[in-house]
């Protein structure tokens, strides 16, 4: 198998000089010669300012990789648990049903090279792809080493993964998505208008121009086609500048061209150093010969792995001729993955006749095909797998390649707080602005408002209600809105956390203030309506305590729509759990019980919403206020039976309770995102 020479070219085939002006003409950049690997400067990530000065890596961001991977895979086999009826109600006493989903796969793919996984749908392509992007759930068993090493975080951040599912943000125009992913993915010693510009240039290799400014779309309102949403899903990855790239089904569903477009744009990334692997259903013979290496898989196993252009060759040298004289190569390896064999009793009509019928006749080929290729060559390809590799950049530099070559995260935490702030709030407004939130809570603060029109403390039971009722509705509101801020995410958050693309952290704590001024305002809204037309104290100091107070119980109550939604993960199970929750908690609140059974006091305890209510109560009443409660007779506020057992006068560990609350429910939520990250 020959490696594929250097070529000139830029990643579409555009002469590079093309590239090289447009680049040289807006922003100071050295212009590399193509070299060898062996030119290359170890680790260019590690190293110092001022020899990054004078590295010219700056227009090699896309045109060639960094660091090359070669990625070798050997006996990989996976085994998944089928899902039996055990422990329902019918549960048998069937042992637990395992299939194997990839037997034995073997296979190297190195620097250069574009390399096709082709087979039947359900041969294991998909699963096998994502096992080599270090995806995959679960052990697989065999070795999988890029560049002698085994999976890490460093290869993480060097491998582009686009799967057969667009997970694109559907609120963002094609330009903004990937001038996002640029900010995120790009080293931080690219200037911004730099990493600006590398997004400029995907759209225009990708062909994208045209709908730069349309929006990406989603299940309910069209954008993008989608082969523009595969475009897109392709240059996000090109934006990491992969050193290996996989692919999953990047062309189905397109026309011909488009897929043409894509698998030489494909082709050419390869050129630039890279391992491109793609999985291909049934490409043209036009689209096959552009690739330079095929795996062929047949039920998890291993038919073919090697050069494209020795496969009618090699199943011939086994008695396996097509037909036709002119047959596209792809068609023949999936009719042969399929144990579809060319009738070799009928030579003589030159006809090409399938058994699909023949289910034996088929399972026989496949299993002659699979023995003939553990029998020729697999004992070449395990030898090749099996030499030594050598690391020209860290050898170079005299590192040690498991630890010295591991990059650390390509932005810092404040680029990444930022950027993700700025998506977030772009992809979000429309949903944090919303003429119908803004109308729910104008209209039930109106309402509210003319309800307790200018009740006064006479009618003190009636006021407290208006107090009880701004920590419910307060407490209901943000809970259901914050339930929906990570299921809605997951998809785009596992991708994006996947790929290294952010910490955790940055994007948590983006998240949390890219809500908080919609959060925040909302309520300010409501709370100076109702608070003066339901005729609360005239006092302004009071009037801001109370909205204070209102404002930190939306801040727990959303950290706890946090905690639900990123613990189960799932809209419908967050909702009837935070529905139970915040009746259990409205309920225990001390309004509408005061004398509960003792075993069960303990609830008013967990609920914010009590804390809240009792802060309300005791900023709105001083100790020896009165009230009329009778005809001529003036109790103390305090003593009212709304009010008694409420224990007013321990302000101070209420405001701690929810502060409890506010740190522990948020901390809860970023642990279970945490844990429930996927590798
Ligand atoms: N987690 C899983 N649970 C159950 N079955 C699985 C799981 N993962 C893979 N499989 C099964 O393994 C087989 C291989 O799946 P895979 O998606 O790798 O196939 P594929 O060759 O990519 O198919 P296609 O071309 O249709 O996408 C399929 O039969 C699939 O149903």
């Amino acid at each position: 198998m020959m490696p594929p020479e250097h070529e000139t070219t830029s990643i579409t085939g555009i002469p590079s000089n093309v590239l090289l002006t447009n680049r040289t003409e807006n922003i100071s950049v050295h212009a590399e010669p193509p070299s060898s690997v062996s030119n290359l400067s170890p680790c260019l990530d590690r190293q110092k300012p001022d020899q990054q000065e004078a590295t010219p890596v700056r227009l090699s961001v896309l045109r060639e990789s960094l660091r090359p991977i070669t990625l070798k895979f050997e006996d990989v086999a996976y085994t998944i648990k089928l899902r039996t009826n055990e422990g329902s109600c019918f549960s048998s006493s069937e042992p637990k049903l395992t299939r194997t989903v990839l037997n034995g796969v073997s296979g190297i793919a190195r620097p250069g090279e574009l390399v096709a996984m082709l087979g039947p749908s359900g041969s294991g392509k998909t699963t096998l792809l994502t096992a080599l992007a270090g995806r995959l759930p679960g052990k697989v068993s065999g070795t999988i080493t890029y560049n002698g090493q085994p999976f890490s975080s460093s290869i993480k951040r060097k491998t582009g993964f686009v799967s057969q599912d667009d997970v694109l943000y559907p609120h963002l125009t094609v330009l903004e998505t990937l001038t996002f992913t640029a900010l995120l993915r790009l080293p931080n010693k690219l200037t911004i208008a730099e990493k600006i510009e590398q997004a400029e240039l995907i759209i225009m290799e990708l062909g994208l121009t045209r709908c730069r400014n349309s929006i990406v779309g989603g299940p309910l309102f069209r954008g993008l086609s989608g082969g523009e949403r595969k475009r897109v899903s392709i240059g996000q990855e090109m934006l990491v500048n992969p050193s290996l790239l996989l692919l999953d089904e990047p062309t189905s569903g397109l026309d011909s061209t488009t897929a043409q477009r894509i698998v030489s744009t494909l082709r050419g990334l390869a050129r630039g150093r890279r391992t491109v692997i793609t999985t291909i259903h049934q490409p043209s013979s036009r689209l096959y010969w552009m690739f330079d290496k095929v795996v062929v898989l047949s039920e998890g196993c291993l038919i073919y792995s090697g050069s494209a252009g020795r496969v009618m060759e090699y199943f011939g040298s086994i008695g396996y001729v097509p037909g036709f004289n002119f047959m596209n190569p792809a068609d023949f390896l999936l009719d042969l993955a399929n144990g579809v064999a060319p009738d070799t009793k009928h030579d003589d009509q030159q006809e090409f006749q399938g058994r699909s019928d023949h289910h034996d006749d088929q399972n026989s080929t496949k299993q002659s095909l699979i023995s003939s290729y553990r029998k020729n060559l697999y004992p070449a390809l395990k030898d090749e797998i099996h030499q030594s590799f050598r690391d020209p950049f860290c050898s170079a530099s005299g590192l040690s390649p498991s630890r010295s070559c591991e990059n650390q995260w390509t932005t810092s935490w404040w680029t990444q707080f930022n950027v993700l702030l700025k998506r977030g709030l772009k992809e979000r407004k429309h949903e944090s602005y919303s003429g119908l939130r803004i109308f729910q809570v104008m209209s039930v603060s109106i309402l509210s408002g003319l309800l307790w029109w200018h009740s006064d403390t006479s009618h003190i039971q009636d006021q407290v209600g208006l107090l009880f009722f701004f920590s419910i509705f307060w407490g209901f509101f943000p809970l259901f809105n914050a339930i929906f801020a990570f299921p809605q995410e997951r998809p785009m958050l596992i991708r994006e956390r996947s790929s290294g693309m952010y910490r955790l952290s940055s994007y948590y704590f983006a998240r949390m203030a890219g809500d908080l001024p919609m959060e925040l305002v909302l309520p300010t809204i409501f709370v100076t309506i109702t608070y003066w037309m339901g005729g609360l104290k005239p006092s302004i100091l009071t009037f801001t305590l109370t909205l204070l107070i209102v404002l930190f119980n939306v801040l727990v109550s959303q950290g706890l729509g946090l905690a639900l939604g990123a613990i189960l993960m799932e809209v419908k199970q967050a909702t009837t759990l935070a529905s139970v929750t915040m009746l259990v908690f409205l309920l225990a609140g001390g309004y509408y019980i005061q004398h509960m059974p003792p075993f069960i006091t303990w609830l008013k305890y967990i609920s914010f919403s009590h804390y809240c209510y009792k802060l309300l109560v005791g900023v709105q009443y001083s100790k020896n206020e009165h009230y009329e409660c009778g005809l001529g007779m003036h109790c103390r506020v305090f003593d009212s039976p709304a009010i008694k057992l409420m224990d007013i006068d321990n302000m101070g560990w209420d405001v701690a309770a929810l502060a409890v609350m506010f740190v522990g429910y948020r901390l809860l939520a970023y642990f279970a995102l945490r844990m429930g990250r996927p590798q």
